[in-house]
């Protein structure tokens, strides 16, 4: 039989990939799912809602829970921005699929989520929440991603083109 891997974007909030995610399943006519929503749907709270009422460390938990429960069925997945952070995760996309991480700069997330008040992690001071994880995160998509994209100026289309472009450069079919 013939399958495709899962592509799994990575980056930081407001990268775009739950924007470009969804383009991009639609264009490839393949099954996409945004963990966030996913856990929203699962759990009837915001994600807002539920680092107020359990914190943190139980969101990455049920982030865990549900990468772990994805079939390796071939489609495309929106993860978090923090999905990053446990090795757990890391290894996990490493064995099921192809990572994509889209590039975007400090100055661009900022204009992008300025207004956006739905990331908890952003509810302080957003430039310097921004920065400081920024800086603590960028080497781990680095050394996550197979596939890297630099998003500035350009539009989700545009950026999706390019991802399948670079897709044809690599084997994400295989045969079991
Ligand atoms: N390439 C892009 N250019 C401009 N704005 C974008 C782009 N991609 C996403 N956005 C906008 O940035 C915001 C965050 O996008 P989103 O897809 O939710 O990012 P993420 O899922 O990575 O946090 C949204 O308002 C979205 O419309
Ligand atoms: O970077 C993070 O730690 C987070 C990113 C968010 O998703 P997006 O990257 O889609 O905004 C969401 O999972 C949660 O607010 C935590
Ligand atoms: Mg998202």
């Amino acid at each position: 039989m013939y399958q495709m891997k899962t592509l799994y974007l990575i980056g930081f909030m407001g990268s775009g990939k739950s924007t470009v995610g969804r383009l991009l399943g639609k264009v490839l006519d393949l099954p996409f799912m945004d963990m966030d929503d996913e856990i929203v749907g699962v759990n009837g709270k915001s994600i807002n809602q539920i680092f107020k009422d359990h914190g943190e460390e139980y969101f990455r938990n049920l982030e865990t829970g549900l990468l772990e429960s994805i079939p390796s069925q071939g489609g495309v997945i929106a993860t978090g921005g923090g999905v990053v952070l446990r090795e757990k995760n890391r290894k996990l996309m490493k064995e099921t699929g192809i990572i994509i991480y889209l590039e975007a700069t400090e100055t661009e997330i900022l204009t992008r989520l300025k207004g956006d008040e739905s990331r908890p992690l952003l509810a302080g001071k957003k430039e310097v929440e921004i920065r400081k994880r920024l800086s603590q995160r960028l080497p781990l998509y680095t050394e996550t991603a197979d596939i890297q994209i630099k998003t500035d100026g350009g539009t989700p289309e545009q950026i999706v083109s390019v991802l399948i472009d670079r897709l044809k450069g690599i084997e994400y079919g295989h045969t079991c």
